[in-house]
């Protein structure tokens, strides 16, 4: 247990789900875990007395974790947030039921929302004419099947296999449930601040410097104003992924990008290529500079 003076980290809850154990496996002992009951309550949380936060962000099979891009998009995340770091873990489903259920008493199946898309394949095959239904989380689904006692033999819930042998009266009725076997998920580290410390400090991509940024062309008419290419041109930088948001204001269809950015880091053996922390962020600052003179509009979302 971490002592009392450590600091808290809040995650996606109940305890089991995913986000728990890419928090631990990146944080171990060092931190007070706190569960919140969705995404949105574990962005809330962040304060000065709650400095980090674990959120996922997207699935190698089912794509980006909407609800993450949601908080991503709101304007309190400039003001109160800042992404530190990324960590990734292999994803594998089980299908879990209340004991002594058999796959032909099964009529829903439980689970989040990217958990039931990244098992869609098996679920028509398998499970055709069950009833899907998505809960705040997978270990929420788990929680919810041990809660059920009105139909407990009726229900089903795709979780991973620390919460189907965290509870006695649950078993996997099978493992490997999702699609692809080389499933695997990218969670963000926030942090109230660029500055805070973060415990167990190590760089989330020792080869590359990484960046998150917002970027949008001032509000107009969306066939006249600054074309998406254009905003990309004018950063410069070496872009390795564009998530396409609907941006919430009076002119419709204007949009927002979400767009992580890279660069390779000096080493001892690389000081040709590579470049230093420094020189990273004079090239952010370089590309805002470059999106504003356009007249677009930059925010960093965090450096890491
Ligand atoms: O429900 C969980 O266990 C989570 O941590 C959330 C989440 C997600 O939102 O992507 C995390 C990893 C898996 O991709 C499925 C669900």
């Amino acid at each position: 247990m971490a002592p009392s003076t450590s600091p808290r980290l809040a995650y996606l809850g109940p305890e089991g789900t995913y986000t728990h154990q890419a928090a631990w496996d990146r944080f171990r002992d060092t931190v007070h875990y706190t569960p919140y009951a969705s995404i949105q309550d574990t962005f809330n949380s962040l304060s000065s007395e709650n400095p980090f936060a674990v959120i996922p962000l997207e699935n190698s099979t089912y794509g980006s974790v909407t609800e993450s891009y949601s908080v991503l998009q709101s304007r309190r995340f400039e003001k109160d947030a800042y992404v530190r770091g990324v960590t990734s873990l292999a994803i594998s489903h089980c299908l879990t039921v209340r004991k002594g259920t058999k796959m032909g008493d099964i009529k829903r199946v439980m689970s989040h929302e990217q958990a039931l898309g990244q098992c869609q394949g098996f679920l028509s095959r398998c499970l055709p004419n069950a009833e899907l239904i998505r809960t705040p989380s997978t270990a929420a689904a788990a929680q919810a099947l041990l809660n059920d006692d009105e139909r407990p033999r009726e229900s089903a819930a795709i979780c991973s296999s620390i919460c189907s042998i965290a509870f006695e009266d649950l078993e996997i009725l099978q493992e490997g449930v999702q699609d692809d076997v080389s499933n695997r998920t990218r969670f963000m580290i926030l942090a109230s601040s660029a500055s805070v410390p973060l415990p167990r400090s190590h760089e989330s991509d020792p080869s590359a410097f990484r960046g998150l940024l917002r970027l949008s062309a001032p509000q107009g008419c969306r066939d006249e104003g600054l074309s998406v290419l254009e905003l990309l041109t004018a950063l410069d930088l070496r872009v390795m992924k564009i998530d396409r948001r609907a941006k919430i204001c009076a002119s419709p269809f204007h949009d927002e990008y979400i767009v992580e950015v890279t660069k390779k880091r000096a080493d001892s053996t690389n000081l040709v290529n590579g470049i230093s922390k420094l020189t990273w962020e004079k090239e952010i600052q370089g590309a805002i500079d470059r999106v504003r003179d356009l007249g677009g509009e930059v925010c960093v979302l965090g450096l890491w």
